[in-house]
């Protein structure tokens, strides 16, 4: 009986072994600080076959030092002008591309440096792998992902299904911060995270936490306020030094892979991310998702709120909102620019 039923499980595990497919992934500002530590977490995972990185500085070297790792993972490196030759063929494109913040600034602050940052990329993608699922880390995560979805629009190459806001950190803080409070295993809290990735937009929601969280109001308005500022507790503590790198690139590493298991067709696989695919409230909003080979299977929309967490919901979406208009007004005004320019381009060749 014991012997059929572990043949029985070493079928199954050589059935998923041979269907599990390898996908090609391409990291966007893969010599960064959060670039780095990704790529070294994706070169060591099995659902990746081809590892493609680019970065306009020192992206030669990351690949030597990458290179020399025993995995299977075939790496390549690409150059400043050679992105399209980066995410040529890509399943899966993810972009810790960008500017960090110092002590003192909002995520809102590096609009201006980040902007071009998704235009350029989220071109470049419909030009060279329009298939791929396009998942941003760069912020201010509440304007960028919106401005890529014009872009990807104005190139008629606009799935939502396919574009995310990567806020997994802001559910791993979750996780590990109800872990130490109730004194478990933060790997067995599940506590989704809804709205946007900036200040009070990020909603912790731990009426819907499992293990069921009980505790006085107070202590959720604490958790839920140091969960909305850890990204600037770790500002502060870099003092200047950039911003989070290594629970980010931990964080995006278990994003990417769960895109992965979607695209290999697995069951049931589900992450919170800042999305337009039948969002609610918002024109993109992060909520609980169920992942597939479509990339967004399914929204599964605002979990049930309890009246602390529905206030606070309401609180934050003029914000939110603002940040998301904000996104789609600079992408029009710079899309419309650039057509102009390649029009007058085309009226002096003629
Ligand atoms: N979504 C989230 O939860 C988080 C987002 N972030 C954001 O991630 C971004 C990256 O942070 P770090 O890695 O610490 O910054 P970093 O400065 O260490 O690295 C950024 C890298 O991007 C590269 N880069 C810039 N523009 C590029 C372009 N157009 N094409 C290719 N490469 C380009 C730079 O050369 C640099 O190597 C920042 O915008 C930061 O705010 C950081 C932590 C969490
Ligand atoms: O705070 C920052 O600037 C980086 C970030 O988004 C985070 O750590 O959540």
């Amino acid at each position: 009986m014991l012997a059929s039923t572990t043949k029985g499980l070493l079928q199954r595990f050589l059935n998923q072994r041979s269907c599990r497919r390898e996908f090609k992934v391409a990291v966007v500002g893969a010599s960064g600080g959060i670039g780095q530590p990704l790529s070294l977490l994706l070169k060591q995972n099995p659902l990746v076959g081809e590892l493609s990185i680019h970065d306009m500085k020192n992206i030669k070297g990351v690949q030597a030092d990458l290179s020399h790792i025993c995995t299977s993972v075939q790496t390549n490196a690409y150059e400043d002008q050679e992105l399209g030759d980066c995410l040529a063929g890509a399943d899966v494109v993810v972009v810790p591309a960008g500017m960090p913040r110092k002590p003192g600034m909002t995520r809102d602050q590096l609009f201006e440096a980040n902007a071009g940052v998704a235009l350029r990329v989220a071109c470049a993608v419909s030009e060279s792998c329009p298939q791929a699922l396009l998942a941003f880390v760069t912020n201010p995560i509440n304007s960028i992902v919106p401005i890529a979805a014009e872009l990807l629009k104005s190139k008629d190459a606009y799935d939502p299904r396919r574009l995310f806001g990567i806020t997994t950190l802001d559910v791993v803080r979750a996780s590990t911060f109800v872990g130490d409070f109730l004194n478990l295993n933060p790997r067995k809290v599940d506590l989704p995270v809804i709205g946007g990735h900036a200040g009070k937009t990020i909603l912790p929601v731990f009426s819907q936490c499992c293990p069921s969280f009980q505790c006085q109001l107070e202590d959720i308005k604490r958790l839920t306020h140091r969960i909305q500022e850890a990204g600037t507790e770790v500002v502060i503590a870099k003092a200047g030094a950039g911003s989070a790198t290594l629970s980010m690139a931990y964080a995006a590493a278990r994003f990417v892979n769960s895109l992965l298991r979607g695209l290999n067709e697995e069951p049931d696989v589900m992450e919170c991310a800042f999305v337009g695919y039948k969002s609610p409230c918002l024109p993109f909003f992060a909520t609980p998702l169920v992942l597939s080979g479509k990339g967004i299977e399914k929204n599964l929309g605002l979990p049930h709120l309890d009246d602390f967490e529905r206030e606070s919901l309401e609180q934050m979406l003029p914000e939110l909102e603002k940040s998301i208009q904000k996104g789609i007004a600079y992408a029009k005004e710079n899309i419309a620019a650039k057509d102009e320019q390649e029009q007058c381009q085309k009226e002096c060749q003629k």
